[in-house]
C-alpha cells in the first residue's frame, strides 16, 4: 500500500468498529470491551483537558462521597450552598461570572451540539473533507471559544489547505452551523484557522462613546468590533482613510478620534489642523478645539485672493514645512515621533478628500495640493504628522494618494468594486461586503490594517451634536486649568 499523504487530519470511521477477520480473529466480547475502553478514555481525556468538565466531576465526587460517608441531608445542604454560591457569583460579579463559567459552558455547549455533531456534513458539503484509501480525512476540529456573541472554532488545516479555500466556502458554513455569518482568520500557526461563527450580531445596536482617562495613540477606543470586544485603532504612526457613501456615518468615525484624542487636546501632545472643505458644515462644530481650521474662503485673509482652495493649499504647505523640520531634527535620533506637549502629534483631518485631489478646477491649485499631500502621506507618518481623510468615491482618478494609507475604514458603500478599491484586493472574499452593509446601521464597516491580513467589521461610535457640544466644552476647560496650572507652575519656577 502507497503510504499516505495525510499525516494529520481527523479520519472517520464509516463504521464504529472495525474488524479484520482476515488477518485476526478476536471475540466479539473482546471487540466491544476494547470499544468501551477507548471511549471512555476519550471522555475522560475530554474531562481532563476542559476545566469547566474538571470542576463538574470534582464537584459531583465530592458530593457523591459526602453522601456515601453523611448520608442525605449533608450532600443536600452542599450542593443548595454551591447553588447558592453561583448564583450570589452571578450577580455580584457578572463580568467574571460570565468570564469563569458562563462563557466556557456556553463554549462547551457549542461544541457539543453544534460544531462536534454538523462537522462532517458540513466539511463534506463544503468540499473541504478529503478521501483516501478508503478513508475519510477532516480538518481537525481543535476547539471552541464562545461568547455572547461569536464562537471562535480553532481549526488544523488538511495538507494543502489554506485560507482562502475557507473564505471562500465561509457562507456555505454559516449555512451549516446556522450561523449569521463566519469570517475566517489566521492565526500564529500556519497550519491552524480560526473560523469565527456569529450567532449574533453586536453592532446592531447603536454604540456610546467612551471617556478617555489617558491618551493612548496606539488604542484609541473608536467603537465595538464583532466580536463583542472594543475596537481600538492605532494612529501614532499611520494615515487612515475612511471610505463611505453619503449618510454611511463617515462623521462617526471622524468625531470618535477627536474624542480619543481629547487627553492630547488638554495637555498640547495633540493638535488637530482641520481641513473641511464644505465650507465648514460638518466639523465647524468642532472649531474651538482645533489649531487650524481650513474650511474654504475666498476673502483675502486666506491669502490666495479669489481662490476657495487656497487655505486648504496653504495648510497642507504649512504641514510640508513642519514634517520637514522635524526630519531635519530627528534624523539619527529616533525612527518615530514622540509626542510631547512641546512637539505634539499632527492630525490632519480631512472631511471629503476628493474636494482636494479631484474637484479643483485651478490646475496650479491642483498640483500645489496634491504635492503637499503625496509628500505628507509618503514620509509624515514617522515624524508625527498623521493624515486622517475621509472621502465617498474610494476610485484612483479620485484618490490618486490612495495607497499611501495603511489603515483603511470602509463604511456602507454603494458599489461592490468600492470595497476592494478602498480596502484592497481579497477582502471581500475575506468577508467585507460592505456593499451589503443595511442602510439602517450607519457607522458599521470594515477596517483593513497594513500587517493584518482579515478585514475586521465595526461599528464606530454614535457622537451626537449634544456630545460634541460636552466634548468641546470639556476639553477647552480642562485645557485652559491645565493652561493655568503650568503658569502657576512656571511662575514659581
Ligand atoms: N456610529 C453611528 N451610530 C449610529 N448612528 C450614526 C453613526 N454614525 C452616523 N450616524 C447617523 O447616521 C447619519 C449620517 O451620519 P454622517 O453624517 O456621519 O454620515 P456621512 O457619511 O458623514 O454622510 P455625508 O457624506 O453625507 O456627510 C446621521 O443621522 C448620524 O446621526
Amino acid at each position: 500500500m502507497s503510504p499516505t499523504p495525510f499525516t494529520r487530519g481527523q479520519a472517520t470511521d464509516t463504521t464504529p468498529v472495525r474488524v479484520h477477520t482476515s488477518s485476526l480473529r478476536v471475540g466479539l466480547v473482546f471487540v466491544v470491551a476494547v470499544w468501551l475502553i477507548r471511549r471512555l478514555a476519550g471522555l475522560v481525556m475530554i474531562i481532563v483537558r476542559t476545566p469547566l468538565l474538571l470542576a463538574a466531576a470534582l464537584v459531583i465526587i465530592g458530593l457523591a462521597v459526602l453522601w456515601s460517608r453523611f448520608g442525605t441531608w449533608p450532600a443536600v445542604v452542599a450542593a443548595v450552598l454551591l447553588v447558592v454560591g453561583l448564583v450570589v457569583w452571578r450577580l455580584r460579579w457578572p463580568a467574571w461570572f460570565t468570564r469563569t463559567v458562563g462563557n466556557r459552558a456556553r463554549s462547551l455547549g457549542r461544541w457539543f451540539w453544534i460544531y462536534r455533531r454538523s462537522w462532517q456534513p458540513a466539511m463534506i458539503t463544503a468540499n473541504l473533507a478529503q478521501h483516501r484509501d478508503g478513508t475519510e480525512y477532516l480538518p481537525q476540529l481543535l476547539d471552541v471559544t464562545s461568547t455572547r456573541w461569536v464562537d471562535r472554532v480553532r481549526v488544523r488545516l488538511l495538507p494543502g489547505q489554506t485560507l482562502d479555500d475557507w473564505a471562500e466556502i465561509a457562507h456555505r458554513l454559516a449555512q451549516s452551523f446556522a450561523v449569521d455569518a463566519c469570517r475566517v482568520h489566521s492565526t500564529d500557526h500556519v497550519q491552524v484557522i480560526e473560523v469565527w461563527a456569529l450567532h449574533r450580531d453586536p453592532l446592531t445596536d447603536t454604540v456610546a462613546p467612551t471617556d478617555p482617562a489617558d491618551l493612548d495613540l496606539d488604542r484609541l477606543e473608536l467603537g465595538r468590533a464583532e466580536s463583542g470586544d472594543r475596537f481600538r485603532l492605532g494612529l501614532l504612526g499611520h494615515h487612515v482613510l475612511v471610505v463611505g457613501a453619503t449618510g454611511s456615518g463617515k462623521g462617526s468615525v471622524i468625531w470618535s478620534m477627536i474624542g480619543q484624542l481629547a487627553p492630547g487636546l488638554v495637555d498640547g501632545s495633540v493638535r488637530l489642523w482641520v481641513i473641511d472643505p464644505k465650507g465648514g458644515m460638518e466639523l465647524a462644530p468642532g472649531e474651538a478645539v482645533f489649531d487650524r481650521f481650513a474650511h474654504g474662503t475666498t476673502a483675502t485673509d486666506a491669502g490666495e485672493v479669489g481662490l476657495w482652495e487656497g487655505s486648504f493649499a496653504g495648510l497642507l504647505d504649512d504641514a510640508v514645512e513642519v514634517m520637514r523640520d522635524r526630519q531635519d531634527r530627528l534624523r539619527g535620533v529616533t525612527r518615530l515621533h514622540q509626542p510631547t506637549p512641546g512637539d505634539p502629534l499632527i492630525v490632519i483631518i480631512i472631511d471629503e478628500l476628493a474636494s482636494l485631489t479631484a474637484y479643483v478646477s485651478d490646475r496650479s491649485m491642483r498640483k500645489r495640493i496634491d504635492a503637499s499631500l503625496s509628500l505628507l502621506l509618503s514620509q509624515g507618518r514617522a515624524v508625527g504628522v498623521s493624515v486622517v481623510a475621509a472621502v465617498q468615491d474610494p476610485r484612483k482618478d479620485t484618490i490618486p494618494v490612495r495607497d499611501l494609507f495603511p489603515t483603511r475604514i470602509c463604511l456602507r458603500v454603494t458599489e461592490p468594486e468600492h470595497v476592494t478599491l478602498a480596502l484592497g484586493a481579497g477582502t471581500r472574499a475575506k468577508g467585507a461586503q460592505a456593499e451589503r452593509i443595511r442602510h439602517d446601521l450607519p457607522g458599521v464597516g470594515f477596517v483593513q490594517v497594513d500587517g493584518i491580513p482579515e478585514p475586521t467589521r465595526v461599528r464606530f461610535a454614535h457622537i451626537t451634536d449634544p456630545d460634541i457640544a460636552a466634548m468641546v466644552t470639556k476639553i477647552t476647560t480642562a485645557a485652559d486649568h491645565d493652561q493655568q496650572l503650568h503658569a502657576v507652575g512656571g511662575a514659581v519656577a
